[in-house]
């Protein structure tokens, strides 16, 4: 039996514990003569706190969040210690994610020199460091694949969602994870609303159109994520990777923000991105957009599997004529230019949006439209990389964890 167990960890001791702590942006008060504190549980001598931060800018609770975190953590005998967020100013109550700066005690996501130069000077694309180890709750996921862009509104989220739908409806178990801190546009996209559920300490994504999904929009109110910094939003991508119970997938496709910045490099410096999925429209191949986030990829030596060009032409809802407004074949001269594949063309086509903005996916609310079915093409063409990644995947984890 552990010294720990033989300690017994109750609400006075945690009380006490507390008791001298006062608010940072108070220092008169007292946390305890407040009503931030919104639960206490004590299970087994682990310790969950919630804050209410409803009036309050989560930036300015982040340090107490931390500090209370801290000194739980230094209790003797407790096990573990988690201090959240809580907004509950959401139609539900919603848990805030924690904006933590990365732990000390797991894989440390920092600039190397080199990046923090070319991050200061604006030049995004600098040397990666290798992620250093397996994250735990990762270890039973065939690949993991990234759905870029490289600038803002070509439908990388419509792709991401678009493609998962298809991927599960061909028989694979698929997560997605919404890193769009800025712009988390997945759960209005497939519908999902409510709490997400804690167990254990552990996110469980939710579930829609027969895929698992977890996003920064369903822990965070936009306003609160868009006021985040480098290091809370590198602490943000961190917990989703490592604290989403996502059980066993075959693919989790990571919809990341548009051009390379904070999430991308710590995405990079985390975990091992087995492919990335370039989503493109005409406009964008032409005045080589889509380049930037091509290179960042690259630069980090990740596979690309392909680009897909979206918005291609557009389909005559009643004659179903093709109009290629912006030219046709860019994109696909543009990625044999470069050496990858190009996986195919979406139509612009209405039903994407009003599919969007209903919550439905277009592959499910209309299956056999010519958008579903260049979908469907899609998954079809990316089922042998899907099965290449998987293995190299499998392979690197053993790998690592014989070096452990
Ligand atoms: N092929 C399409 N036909 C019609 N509408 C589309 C198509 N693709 C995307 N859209 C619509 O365009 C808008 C932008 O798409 P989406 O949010 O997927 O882009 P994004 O690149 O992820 O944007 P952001 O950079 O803001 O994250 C949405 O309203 C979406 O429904």
């Amino acid at each position: 039996m552990s010294m720990n167990n033989l300690i017994s960890i109750n609400q006075q001791t945690i009380k006490q514990a507390l008791s001298e702590i006062t608010l940072p942006w108070s220092p008169d008060t007292l946390l305890l003569d407040t009503n931030i504190i919104e639960t206490l549980t004590i299970q087994d001598n682990r310790v969950h706190i919630t804050l209410k931060v409803t009036d309050i800018n989560p930036e300015t609770v982040e340090p107490l969040r931390a500090q209370l975190e801290q000194k739980l953590q230094n209790i003797e005998g407790i096990v573990q210690a988690r201090v959240f967020l809580n907004s509950g100013n959401a139609s539900s109550k919603r848990l805030v994610f924690p904006p933590r700066q990365a732990p000390n005690n797991t894989t440390t996501v920092k600039r190397t020199a080199s990046e923090e130069h070319n991050h200061k000077h604006g030049h995004k694309h600098g040397a990666h460091a290798k992620p250093s180890g397996p994250i735990e709750a990762l270890k039973s996921i065939g690949c993991i694949v990234a759905i870029a862009s490289g600038k803002g509104g070509v439908g990388k989220s419509s792709t991401a969602i678009n493609l998962a739908v298809t991927l599960a409806n061909m028989g694979l178990k698929v997560g997605l994870m919404d890193a769009d801190i800025y712009g988390p546009s997945v759960p209005h996209m497939l519908g999902l609303e409510g709490k997400v559920e804690v167990i254990q300490h552990k996110l469980q994504p939710m579930t829609a159109w027969g895929i698992s999904a977890m996003s920064i929009g369903m822990l965070v109110s936009q306003e609160q994520a868009m006021i985040w910094r480098g290091p809370m939003v590198m602490g943000a991508v961190k917990q989703l990777l490592s604290d989403v119970e996502w059980g066993e997938l075959d693919i989790l496709l990571i919809d990341t923000p548009p051009g390379t910045g904070d999430v991308q490099l710590t995405l990079t410096q985390t975990v091992q991105i087995d492919g990335a999925i370039i989503v493109s429209t005409p406009q964008d191949v032409a005045l080589l957009d889509a380049r930037r986030g091509i290179s960042m990829f690259q630069k980090s030596k990740t596979p690309i599997l392909g680009l897909i060009e979206n918005m291609s032409y557009f389909s005559c809802p009643c004659c179903h004529e093709k109009t290629y407004i912006f030219g046709e074949g860019g994109a696909k001269a543009e990625a044999n230019s470069l050496g990858f594949p190009f996986l195919g063309e979406i139509p612009l086509i209405p039903a994407i949006r009003s599919g969007a903005d209903e919550g439905i996916p277009i592959v499910s609310k209309d299956p056999d439209c010519e958008a579903a079915k260049a979908y469907q093409d899609i998954g079809q063409l990316l089922l042998p990389a899907i099965k290449r990644l998987t293995s190299i995947r499998a392979k690197k984890n053993q790998e690592q964890s014989l070096d452990y």
